[in-house]
């Protein structure tokens, strides 16, 4: 892997989690950002505490690294409850879900991280157990098959999905409180900064913090690794303070560019510029120009490359904007979409 794509990729690096875990806000009121599904999540779980029940069950959609985990974890300490941890892949097969589903104590919180990709016999077992807190237990095989019905404690899920377009619409309607978790602005970011640095022990100046917030891509995740890394820097080249050129110098160093760019999505927008004129280009024939995987191109380069303005997903493909050509350095052919013709494309759903 590229030293750059290492440094912003949404996903966890090495052992980051065990750094993240250090780094992670514990109850709703230190959680910073995504203001109106903190207000609404705080609404549910206080009415679910005043009933003593436990609340409805609980989807977040969003990019990685925008914090689904943290807040899986913040809703089970809101409610003083248990949280039990697996992840969609995990949930192979219908007895997987069953072990755990048969041992969850009252009002424990089960987190299902890329719930999108559980097996289809365990999302099966797993609409009843939503529903109804009830299992069935197939039991022996063919003709002779029975089934045992298995009560379960009430529980609340928490499922976090990257792709809530897959959830299949049974799955989806069985939750009662969908959270769309957004990019996070800039100043959000800084704030998200300044309480890492304060754990961490760093001298971080307003303009470095800014100069930090301005490049990570909407990601929390993202905020603190580049922290970490120009960190580094500073102990080592700048006596230890983060200021603007510091970070500017570091950053430019890890070539994470002035609005966060990183390779993939430079190179994302170098072909589509370079070798497709702009566009529209399909998905797959993107991934394949760039050597990646058309979920990657899809999941991680572009929402954030929609967001900035600089690519479009049309009916017809890919397209970039005028702003990707000046971007890249390059000047925008005379027919290059600029925001209104984008708008007219649009088709982001
Ligand atoms: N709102 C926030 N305030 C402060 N820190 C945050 C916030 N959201 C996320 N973080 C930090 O970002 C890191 C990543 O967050 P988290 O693991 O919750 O993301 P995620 O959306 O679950 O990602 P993934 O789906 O890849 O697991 C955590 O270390 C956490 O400290």
């Amino acid at each position: 892997m590229n030293l750059d794509r290492d440094l912003v990729s949404p996903e966890p690096e090495g052992d980051e989690r065990a750094i993240e875990a250090a780094l992670r806000p514990k109850r709703l009121a230190e959680f910073i950002g995504q203001a109106r599904v903190r207000e609404q999540l705080s609404l549910v779980l206080e009415s679910a505490l005043r009933r003593n029940r436990p609340p409805d069950h609980v989807l977040m959609s969003g990019g990685p690294g925008l914090g689904k985990t943290t807040l899986a974890m913040i809703i089970a300490a809101e409610l003083g409850a248990p949280l039990r941890m697996t992840s969609g892949p995990a949930l192979e097969r219908a007895g997987d879900l069953a072990a755990i589903l048969s041992t969850l104590a009252e009002g424990e919180v089960l987190f299902i991280d890329e719930i999108h990709r559980m097996a289809r016999p365990a999302e099966e077992m797993l609409y009843l157990a939503m529903e109804d807190f009830r299992v069935d237990i197939i039991v022996g095989k063919g003709p002779g098959a029975t089934s045992i019905p298995l009560d379960i404690a009430p529980f609340t899920l928490v499922g976090a999905t990257t792709r809530a377009g897959l959830l299949p619409a049974p799955l989806r309607d069985r939750f009662g409180f969908t959270a769309h978790m957004d990019f996070y602005e800039a100043a959000e970011l800084e704030q998200v900064l300044y309480r890492s640095a304060r754990l961490m022990s760093v001298d971080l100046p307003a303009d470095g913090a800014w100069e930090i917030a301005r490049r990570s891509r909407g990601t929390p995740r993202i905020a603190n690794r580049l922290l970490r890394r120009v960190r580094d820097f500073a102990e080592v080249r700048a006596e230890g303070v983060v200021t603007r050129e510091v970070a500017a110098t570091a950053l430019d160093l890890y070539e994470v560019d002035a609005e966060g760019l990183d390779r993939l999505d430079r190179a994302v927008l170098g072909v589509l510029l370079r070798r497709f004129g702009g566009g529209p280009v399909g998905l797959s024939t993107l991934a394949v120009a760039v050597g990646e995987e058309p979920e990657t191109v899809e999941v991680v380069a572009e929402p954030f490359l929609v967001r900035q303005g600089l690519l479009a997903r049309t009916p017809r493909g890919r397209v970039a904007t005028a702003a990707a050509w000046t971007h890249l350095g390059l000047t925008p052919p005379p027919d290059a979409f600029g925001a209104a013709a984008v708008a007219t494309l649009f088709d982001d759903t």
